[in-house]
């Protein structure tokens, strides 16, 4: 069971993580000070949407730390989104890794997301297992809903390519995508050795973000204040579905839930 400082990557009780999404140190401190309070699990920030340190390599370590210091504590994953994958950084493969690599190499950060499927990712894979860093492969799809059987084999490939935690987002067009986003997180959950994370977003995909831990997803994204993706609800709803849906670790006896580290 992957367990980052503490918080376990265990759909049993799926970790709650808040995203930051300041544009500048100021409104991140800010909201640090305001999601500490939430007391999440984990806390992303989101670099890209950070435009006022865009190309400040510097600034960007120096506000990591200062993040860190003002969440206390709670582990923090650095997320570097791309424009075709919903965030705002450009697909620059090397620029995209010299943000990550300052990060890690500063002890700056416990987790990296890295989209799998742009170039650079096997680069950056190799650099946050060398900095001892976990990586949270990531795949999104803005538009729809692939396959069961297509999502089963992104993530399988994540696995496969030395992600620690494999993550998919996609865009459900009706109820059916979201209950194959369902069906392939209880598939990949059984399948695979490592945690799961998926979410299906926008309004039709919320209970994919309160119900997920059932079908196997480790963790759920929820926000405090303004949000980092569509149908995105706040901590609170998420944490009172979660007393509700999962009051005991409902989901602890699934089977090929084991260790797997
Ligand atoms: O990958 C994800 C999931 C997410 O897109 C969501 O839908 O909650 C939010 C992003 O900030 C995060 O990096």
């Amino acid at each position: 069971m992957l367990e980052i400082r503490g918080v376990r990557f265990d759909p049993a009780r799926p970790v709650v993580i808040v995203p930051l999404t300041g544009v500048d140190l100021r409104e991140l401190t800010d909201q640090a000070a305001a999601v500490r309070r939430a007391a999440p699990d984990v806390v992303e920030w989101r670099v890209d949407l950070a435009e006022r340190l865009a190309g400040d390599l510097r600034g960007t370590v120096a506000a990591a730390h200062r993040l860190t210091d003002a969440l206390g504590g709670i582990p923090l994953l650095v997320t570097v989104r791309t424009r075709p994958e919903g965030g705002r950084a450009p697909v620059d493969p090397d620029g995209h890794l010299d943000t990550l690599r300052a990060l890690m190499d500063a002890g700056a950060t416990d987790l990296v997301d890295v989209e799998m499927l742009q170039p650079g990712a096997h680069a950056a894979v190799v650099a946050a297992h060398e900095a001892g860093v976990a990586v949270v492969g990531s795949h999104h799809d803005l538009r729809s809903t692939p396959s069961r059987g297509e999502m089963v084999g992104v993530l399988r490939r994540m696995a496969g390519a030395g992600a620690d935690v494999c993550k998919i987002a996609v865009t459900p067009q009706d109820p059916g995508d979201v209950l194959e986003l369902l069906g392939a997180t209880w598939t990949a959950s059984r399948e695979l050795d490592r945690p799961v994370v998926t979410v299906s977003m926008g309004a039709l995909g919320g209970v994919s973000r309160v119900a997920g831990g059932v079908f196997g997803s480790a963790a759920t994204f929820a926000s405090v204040g303004r949000g980092s993706a569509p149908g995105q609800l706040d901590v609170a709803t998420v944490r009172a579905a979660l007393a509700a849906l999962q009051p005991d670790g409902a989901g602890r006896e699934r089977p090929g839930a084991g260790d797997w580290r």
